[in-house]
């Protein structure tokens, strides 16, 4: 089985506190791509599960979340199969695009089917909470607000069009951003946005995107504490709102930043500015949201 497994954006993101459990609560906007990974699934008659991977410095041992899925897939179901994983990488590791989390549910999803469904829609929310914050908002296949430590989702499908209109340029700086270690930054700062605040901010942002224009209400309350460590974000953010493009902002807990344009002429610019900022190191990608009728079976 051939399976597409999207990247992610978040199009808002409030960390509004410290939880008991050592985690933080969020209040994020999160939209899927039509960029991604491919994954391809094979039942193989071994006693252990097998993973390939064409980009070096991703894991292959038991870190990896595609062979952390399998276990938990095992677990859940009490099924004693076994897998052979093969992934095509294109989403950078570290670039807050979600590229592990999504790979963990793809495979959850697709070793589910191959043994014919076993696990309920439930259990596999269950499995993904458990494999990962981001795991679960990738069962959702459209916009999503989510909320908790990211196990409290609300689909919103009604962005869904409106997002579908926009062109997307994902920046890759070419370097690995620790979502550990910026959390931990966070938590040592102790400065958080109030919850009631970021509630407002994120209605306003969605209502602005079923009007078609969003660009002023973004926000990204750990891409901010990565500019003070990265000088290179306010600069490319200032570059970008000059020529006009102000939809723009750090993914998840970084590297990578996205903007949204509407018209073909931004792309050149927008490439300039990559190569002026980012010197060879990084690149630039476009792409789009993830529609209503993107398969992602590719092929049974
Ligand atoms: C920041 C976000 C925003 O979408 O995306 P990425 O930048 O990773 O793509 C996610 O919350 C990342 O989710 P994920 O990468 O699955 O995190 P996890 O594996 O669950 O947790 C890694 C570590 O991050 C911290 N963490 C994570 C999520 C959260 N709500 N609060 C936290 O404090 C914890 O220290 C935890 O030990
Ligand atoms: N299938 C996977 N693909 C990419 N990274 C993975 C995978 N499984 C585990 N990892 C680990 O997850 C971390 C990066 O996570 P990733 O999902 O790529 O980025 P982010 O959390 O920034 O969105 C790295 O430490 C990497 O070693």
């Amino acid at each position: 089985m051939k399976l597409f497994s999207p990247a992610k954006i978040n199009l808002f993101l409030a960390v509004t506190g410290r939880r008991p459990d050592g985690y933080h609560s969020l209040l994020s906007l999160v939209a899927p791509l039509a960029f991604g990974d491919d994954l391809e699934i094979v039942e193989c008659s071994g006693e252990s599960d097998q993973l390939r991977c064409d980009q070096p410095g991703i894991p292959l041992d038991g870190s990896n979340l595609i062979l952390k899925a399998a276990n938990s897939f095992r677990r859940k179901s009490g099924l004693d199969r076994h897998f052979e994983f093969t992934l095509t990488k294109r989403i950078p590791s570290g670039g807050g695009f979600g590229g592990g989390s999504s790979n963990a549910v793809c495979a959850l999803r697709g070793m589910n089917q191959l043994c014919g469904n076993p696990l309920s829609a439930d259990d596999l929310f269950e499995v993904a909470e458990e494999l990962g914050s981001d795991c679960p908002l990738f069962l959702v296949d459209g916009p999503v607000v989510m909320r908790g430590r990211g196990e409290k989702l609300q689909p919103a499908p009604e962005l869904a069009d409106f997002l579908q209109e926009r062109r997307v340029h994902l920046f890759n700086p070419g370097f690995f951003s620790s979502t550990v270690d910026l959390f931990r930054k966070m938590a040592e700062r102790g400065k958080y946005t109030a919850s009631d605040f970021a509630e407002k901010q994120l209605e306003d942002l969605m209502r602005s995107i079923q009007k078609g224009d969003f660009g002023w209400t973004m926000r990204n309350d750990l891409g901010k504490l990565l500019a003070t460590k990265y000088l290179f974000y306010d600069t490319l953010f200032a570059l970008l709102r000059k020529i006009g493009l102000s939809e723009c902002a750090v993914t998840g807990s970084g590297s990578g930043a996205f903007v949204l344009s509407r018209r073909e002429s931004d792309r050149k610019k927008m490439a300039d500015l990559c190569d002026q900022l980012l010197d060879g190191e990084g690149f630039m990608i476009e792409t789009r949201f993830l529609g209503n009728k993107d398969r992602l079976v590719t092929q049974p």
